[in-house]
């Protein structure tokens, strides 16, 4: 069953000559782990955020099953993007007077939810970030600061986990290791994955590919 759809999505950002994103068509599944590559200024990144509800479509709708989430209200929206979507960024976006543990329960308690201490033991072994729960981001290393991202973007274990270019600003074994959680989260919690890549090898790690060149979708 898909859980996105979108549906002739055009994004035309005013002052641009062309849309950067132009009639999109796609229908992710649920529990799909789905990459998505293409040149830089291609579309990506607003893909990514008009299936996430960060934007608003010039023209076209996303649906979440039934909804179209374009429909809701801010309030409503806001509520889709903290409770369904989990988003991860290339440069991790921590909140740095945060400690590592403030930064990662953050949207739970946007959400007036206490996270058990259990739970959160567990998600810091998975992260293995065991240790650094004190911490502030600027004590960390990069993959460790993806990691506390990652931790951020699963705290309300959104169905939707979407990641713009996670692994980009990491060598080979941290990239590594972001792609074994987005895996877990995959395999193991149920999420579904959507992630821009400009790695062919990060990509293939995906179970389907998606091309978008000049605003423009294409399978494979
Ligand atoms: N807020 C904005 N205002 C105006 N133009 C924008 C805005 N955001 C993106 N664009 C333009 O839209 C096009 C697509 O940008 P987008 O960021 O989606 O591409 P991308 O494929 O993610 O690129 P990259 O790989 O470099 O991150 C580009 O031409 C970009 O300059």
């Amino acid at each position: 069953m898909a859980i996105l759809t979108a549906k002739n999505l055009t994004k035309q950002y005013p002052g641009e000559e062309r849309p950067a994103l132009n009639q999109a068509n796609l229908s992710i599944e649920e529990g799909e782990f789905l990459a998505i590559v293409g040149s830089s200024g291609s579309g990506k990144s607003t893909l990514l955020h008009l299936l996430g509800g960060v934007d608003r479509p010039t023209s076209g709708s996303v649906q979440l099953y039934d909804t179209d989430i374009y429909d809701l209200n801010e309030t409503q929206l806001a509520i889709f993007r903290r409770r369904q979507v989990g988003l991860i960024y290339q440069f991790y976006n921590l909140l740095p007077n945060l400690t590592v543990r403030e930064n990662i329960t953050l949207p739970a308690e946007l959400d007036g939810k206490n996270v058990p201490d259990e739970q959160l033991a567990e998600l810091f072994n998975t992260l293995g970030l065991r240790g650094k729960e004190d911490a502030l981001p600027a004590a960390l290393s990069g993959g460790q600061q993806q990691r506390v991202a990652i931790g951020r973007a699963l705290i309300n274990k959104p169905a939707i986990v979407l990641a713009d270019e996670p692994t980009g600003n990491l060598d080979q074994r941290n990239s590594q290791e972001i792609m074994e959680l987005l895996h877990y989260a995959n395999v193991k919690e149920g999420q579904t994955v959507v992630l821009i890549t400009h790695d062919p090898l990060i990509a293939q790690q995906a179970s389907r590919i998606i091309t978008i060149e000049d605003g423009l979708l294409n399978e494979g």
